[in-house]
């Protein structure tokens, strides 16, 4: 299905134009809400299709950019990494993606195409609603049915797997209650959004998926132990009878997941998932999502920033950096026609690719601020990047690399060789100060080496 009879870019009725209306400060930046450019439409492969995606947060000390402009497709059976420094707004952007972000944050502009036709065919008529073939734009939908859609069709692990149980109930309680919430939907999906109604953002990250025992039917509770068991915990019988608290991290991480199986998502978005465990359990945790993966056939978001992580699970992967995805594309054209000198800093940074415990180095210099009003309109990276030129003070637009491999750059390099003669005058930066200038030898270590 393509653009015939998709709707510009105007957000009509949508709860983004609600939400930008009445705030200033949304009117600041780029471009406003709707009025950049799509990177293409929804194609049949694509479960999820992100256009122009942005989250700010309004907070005393000014409005921050958290995410900016973000597109990106996640395709059927899949795993897509997301990877870039600390503060790059990777988990903000898996927030955005479930609409579980939480004030003063608020996504203020872009697409979320989801893919379901059941979905699609029941708002076919709605006027608000964005509807391409079968896929349906989840930021025009009822907030409700955004929120039924937690769990059977969209999940998220986090890396402090706490978040997700409440320690007051047993583990097995409360992945059967996750079972029982797909069981209702699949009964009857037309009425998934009534009967899920009450199953709240709050209570599915703060108190976990607080059962009652009325909720948990024998049958849940031995699909629990089912669960628990694929996903590797020893004697699921007696454990799925224990709290929270008795399980150690790396054993309450295999909970979680089977937490987040339990409503057989089509989409699980897995964020930083192993960074707080030790490398054996990290490695044996990543193994166990891709082979779930593999198995159910699922699209997998994976959030890291340990290249060697994306290396060895992702198939095609999103590198951000300052809230927006600065190159994208399969994993062998990212990483094999690097484009990006930030993208290559990564690269340099870890020793060996192919090995997962290798990790980041810091890149010489600092993520730079993301409030507003300290952002100018241009490569962001600029005042890091070994090669930046004076065409660096304006913003590149995306650039294909390779459409084949969908491989997308915002870099000026991807049109132009870089030419000493233009390098950024090292004065542009305010000579010094903590920010690391063209000539800083630390930041020209970041470049992959082409030209050494
Ligand atoms: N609740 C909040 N209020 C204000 N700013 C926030 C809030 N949550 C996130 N931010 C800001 O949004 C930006 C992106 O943060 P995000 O957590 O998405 O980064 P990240 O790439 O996931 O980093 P990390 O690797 O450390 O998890 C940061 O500048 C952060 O300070
Ligand atoms: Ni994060």
């Amino acid at each position: 299905m393509s653009d015939a009879g998709r709707p510009g870019g105007d957000p009509a009725g949508s709860e983004s134009s609600a939400a930008t209306d009445g705030d200033a400060a949304d009117g600041l930046g780029a471009a406003p809400p709707g009025e950049a450019t799509p990177t293409g439409v929804p194609s049949a492969d694509d479960v999820l299709s992100v256009r122009d995606l942005s989250t700010r947060f309004f907070t005393e000390e000014g409005q921050i950019n958290a995410v900016e402009s973000v597109s990106f497709d996640l395709r059927e059976d899949e795993i897509l990494g997301v990877v870039g420094e600390s503060g790059s707004g990777k988990s903000v952007t898996a927030l955005s993606l479930v609409d579980l972000v939480e004030s003063p944050g608020r996504i203020t502009a872009g697409e979320v195409w989801y893919r379901d036709g059941d979905l699609a065919e029941e708002f076919s008529d709605a006027e608000a609603v964005r509807v391409d073939g079968d896929h349906v734009d989840l930021r025009t939908v009822p907030a409700n049915v955004r929120r039924s859609l937690r769990g059977p069709s969209f999940s998220v692990i986090f890396q402090d797997p706490m978040s997700s149980f409440n320690p007051s109930i047993t583990v097995g309680e409360q992945i059967a209650e996750a079972v029982e919430v797909q069981r209702r939907a699949r009964a009857n999906p037309r009425s998934t959004r009534s009967r899920t109604q009450g199953y709240g953002l709050g209570k599915y990250l703060l108190d976990g998926l607080v059962p009652g025992r009325d909720y948990t039917s024998e049958e849940s509770m031995d699909r629990a132990v089912e669960l628990l068991g694929q996903v590797g915990i020893p004697d699921p019988e007696e454990r799925v009878d224990e709290y929270p608290g008795q399980f150690s991290g790396g054993m309450l991480q295999r909970a979680m997941i089977a937490q987040a199986l339990a409503g057989e998502p089509d989409v699980l978005i897995a964020d930083e998932p192993t960074t707080a465990l030790d490398v054996t359990i990290q490695a044996q945790i990543l193994n166990l999502l891709k082979e779930i993966q593999a198995e159910r056939g699922m699209s997998v978001v994976l959030i890291t920033h340990d290249l060697g992580v994306i290396a060895e699970m992702c198939d095609r992967v999103c590198v951000m950096y300052a809230g927006e995805v600065v190159e994208r594309g399969t994993l062998d054209s990212v990483f094999e026609e690097t484009v990006h000198p930030y993208t290559r800093g990564l690269l340099g940074s870890i020793p060996d690719v192919d090995d997962p415990r290798a990790r980041l180095e810091p890149i010489a210099g600092n993520v730079p601020s993301l409030v507003d009003a300290e952002m100018d309109d241009r490569c962001y990276f600029a005042d890091r990047c070994p090669k930046a030129m004076d065409a660096c003070l304006e913003k590149p637009a995306e650039a294909t690399v390779d459409a084949a491999a969908d491989h997308g750059v915002k870099c000026v390099l991807a049109a132009r060789e870089y030419d000493p003669a233009d390098a950024l005058r090292d004065d542009y930066f305010g000579g010094g100060g903590d920010a690391a200038g063209p000539d800083d030898g630390a930041a020209a270590a970041t470049d992959g080496g082409d030209d050494e």
